[in-house]
């Protein structure tokens, strides 16, 4: 029997829908963008993301325009960059905090995560949302404020969630073996890097996807995963 310790867990496809992203969050911040930047130009943060945005593009002494222009672009293509999605969790914050939405959880998983974390588990997201991203996403969830019930986040700072070194870092940073760690996820790619890293996988289908074979233990809800 493996000795599971942790589950990390991403976020969409996982605990929360798809529709949830693409149709509420990312038009919100499609919308919310331009005004955003224009009145946090003199916010470093904000200053500091829109510089790496535009390095990451190769863009030099591109305008705020400019730079706008490039974001919408990426939310389109739905780009995992991390300048993107550190301004995404700015802008997502004004819409949980003026009550624009609450966050989707599928049903099961709000009792599911409470379940483990009352059998001693610690639990951990890693998701392409930065951490104040995944932070709003648990605290104004359907379900009330999930985040009493984790113990760390990380996101693409610590890397890309296709890569094999990214599972390695959170291993150690959380201190376990990546042996000790369950990770979920619907997509094969973030799976096999993280099996490649030595974590233990669950692939979460979520219906009506149909049930697929990507070649890890395969799910539709967190009711049948037993860590
Ligand atoms: C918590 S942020 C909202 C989702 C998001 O921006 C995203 O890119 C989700 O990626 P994931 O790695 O959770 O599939
Ligand atoms: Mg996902």
């Amino acid at each position: 029997m493996p000795d599971i310790r942790a589950v990390l867990t991403d976020i969409e496809g996982t605990t929360s829908s798809i529709d949830f992203v693409k149709d509420v969050l990312f038009p919100f911040a499609r919308q919310h963008l331009p005004a955003f930047v224009e009145t946090h130009a003199d916010d470093p943060e904000v200053q500091h993301w829109l510089h790496e945005a535009a390095k990451d593009a190769g863009l030099v002494e591109a305008s705020r325009t400019e730079v706008i222009d490039l974001l919408i672009r990426w939310i389109d293509e739905d780009r995992k960059a991390t300048p993107l999605k550190a301004l995404q969790g700015m802008i997502w914050r004004e819409g949980y905090e003026s009550k624009a939405y609450v966050s989707h959880m599928y049903p099961e998983v709000a009792a599911r995560l409470q379940a483990w974390h009352d059998q001693g588990l610690k639990l951990y997201v890693y998701s392409s949302g930065s951490v104040p991203a995944q932070k709003l996403m648990f605290g104004y969830s359907e379900h009330g404020d999930l985040t009493p019930l984790f113990s760390g986040y990380f996101d693409t700072q610590t890397g890309h969630k296709r890569e094999v070194e990214s599972y390695r870092r959170i291993a150690e940073a959380i201190g376990l073996a990546p042996a000790q760690v369950l990770f979920l996820s619907d997509i094969r790619e973030e799976l096999d890097a993280a099996r490649a890293a030595g974590m233990h996988t669950t692939h979460l289908v979520r219906p009506p996807l149909p049930m697929a074979d990507a070649g890890h233990p395969a799910v539709a809800d967190f009711n049948a995963i037993q860590p």
